[in-house]
């Protein structure tokens, strides 16, 4: 049982070993390549499940982009479990997870998603209209680094939908002498953190923390500048905390409001969250919920400021339904809908994702594949400990399930019959990507994350218009989705003009 458990894993295709480090294996390679750039090579030349050589004599890891593969191990969160340490929901496993999210399903429903909708609209005004007044005051456009406004948007939208706090950020022109606000201080220490992670020494950190997961801190730059996010983020967590009765004096069904009375019920006996919980949920909502959006859209507003025809069919649709950018008006406009799905599918702000086994198991395939040896596999047994790596940018790009033209920006595909391949070719998740995961542990923020996508691009391209700067823009993971132009994270480049 042993040796047939092992022989799947390493009778997988993968590339050759001459081209792995010794020590790093081809985890190395991959990490100075952009996002997941190796893995979709791999996958064309390998197929949609293949082996890589892991660093520091790991066993082999299995990177897996077939969509059945992935759906069968989403759905057993019980098994697969996320490969990274921490607290808070995004990494709570088994029954605290289960608890963490009962608790807090209500505050992203439907309904109360529709009643964000305000919020959103005037965090995106705002900085709409401190762009526009940056035009205003240069004569022929401007440039911009569209990052610092989309991270202050998106900041500005968390604030007030999940804990009632107006951040009041605002991207300044020169630097100030006033003391940093609460705001600056998350963007200054999450820039030095996105930077931190692009240098070699970031290759580390996960590393370290597979090797031995115990460790939560260790003199590693990429987890020092990690905890001086965590330690500016959970002080002004305290301080709400502290002040804080939720929206609606704790009536109300938002994100705090909800965390807040789980206390009252972990007092009273139920099962509730403990104060530290609290502190880990809304230190990882604030940082969650907004960098993400914010790596999806700067990406999408460059593909419109390259395509100046799909912006120009874009703010027409906008302009034509009127001012006014109610929930139900944004549902209306197909071709921002569609638009934010390819921006989605391109740009997933996570690109990918890690799980590790805790038992053995046999994993299923869509598609067979063939061995390094040729031999045809529908299956692949795995043993317990076993990594895998899921590379959600390979499989929403892969030429033989999305076309030849897979990895074009073509919102149109979403609007023509059989434009999108059908169902039984794709994962299961949201319009049949994985770029918010799938199963228990699928993102629990996805119809905001959506929302507001959809309200920020309206509100910028009715009244700016985006050009190409042709900088070139690399696309790393640092820890999430990131630009990097002229070897700095968090720089991207748009002109931009009055509409
Ligand atoms: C475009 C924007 C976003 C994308 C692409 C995204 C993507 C994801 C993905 C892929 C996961 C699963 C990670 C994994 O298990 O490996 C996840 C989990 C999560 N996301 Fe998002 N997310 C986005 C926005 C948001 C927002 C706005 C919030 C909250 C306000 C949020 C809160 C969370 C939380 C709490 C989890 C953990 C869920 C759990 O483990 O049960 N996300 N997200």
């Amino acid at each position: 049982r042993f040796f047939r458990v092992r022989q799947d894993v390493h009778a997988l295709s993968g590339p050759s070993s001459s081209i792995a480090s010794w020590l790093w294996g081809h985890e190395l390679l991959v990490f100075q390549h952009e996002s997941t750039q190796l893995y979709s090579i791999w996958a064309h030349t390998f197929g949609s499940v293949f082996r890589i050589k892991a660093a520091l004599f790991h066993e082999d890891i299995i990177v897996a982009a077939d969509h059945a593969a992935v759906q069968h191990i989403f759905a057993d969160t019980d098994n697969y479990v996320a490969n990274v340490i921490g607290k808070g929901l995004v990494w709570a496993e088994g029954d605290d997870h289960k608890t963490q999210r009962r608790i807090l399903n209500p505050a992203f429903s439907l309904e109360s998603i529709k009643g964000m909708t305000t919020d959103i609209v005037e965090c995106c005004e705002k900085i709409e209209s401190s762009l526009v007044n940056r035009l205003l005051a240069h004569t022929g456009g401007v440039t911009v680094n569209i990052v610092e406004y989309m991270s202050s948007c998106t900041l500005n939208i968390i604030g007030r939908v999940a804990f009632g706090h107006d951040f009041k950020s605002t991207v300044l022109e020169t630097s100030s002498s006033e003391p940093p606000t609460d705001a600056q201080a998350i963007r200054d220490s999450w820039n030095d953190h996105v930077n931190t992670g692009l240098t070699p020494s970031a290759f580390l950190a996960p590393l370290v923390v597979r090797a031995i997961p115990a460790i939560t801190k260790a003199p590693l730059p990429l987890m020092q500048t990690q905890g001086a996010i965590k330690m500016i983020v959970r002080r002004l967590a305290g301080r709400l905390m502290q002040n804080g009765h939720g929206l609606a004096g704790g009536q109300s069904k938002d994100i705090f409001s909800i965390l807040l009375n789980s206390r009252k019920g972990k007092e009273q006996g139920e099962r509730g969250l403990t104060d530290e919980q609290i502190l880990d949920n809304v230190s990882t909502f604030m940082m969650v919920g907004h960098e993400t959006t914010a790596g999806s859209a700067n990406f999408t507003l460059l593909e419109l400021a390259r395509r100046p025809d799909i912006q120009q069919k874009l703010r027409q649709e906008v302009i034509e339904c009127g001012h006014e950018l109610s929930y139900d008006h944004v549902q209306k406009l197909p071709y921002l809908d569609a638009i934010v799905k390819e921006g989605l599918r391109l740009y997933p702000a996570s690109p990918q994702t890690e799980r590790v086994a805790l038992k053995d198991d046999v994993i299923p395939l869509s598609k067979p594949i063939r061995t390094s040896t040729g031999r045809t596999m529908n299956q692949i047994k795995i043993r317990k400990g076993q990594v895998i790596h899921i590379p959600f940018t390979t499989m929403q790009t892969n030429p033989a399930v999305w076309g030849p033209d897979a990895a074009s920006f073509k919102p149109e595909r979403w609007l023509i019959p059989g434009g999108v391949p059908p169902p039984s070719e794709l994962p299961h998740g949201w319009s049949g990507l994985v770029t918010f995961c799938d199963g228990p542990r699928m993102c629990i923020g996805y119809r905001l994350a959506i929302l507001e996508f959809k309200i920020i691009l309206a509100t910028l391209v009715r009244s700016l218009q985006f050009h190409d700067t042709e900088a070139v823009v690399l696309q790393k993971i640092s820890p999430t989705l990131q630009a990097v132009t002229d070897g700095r994270g968090g720089l991207l480049p748009l002109h931009i003009t009055l509409a």
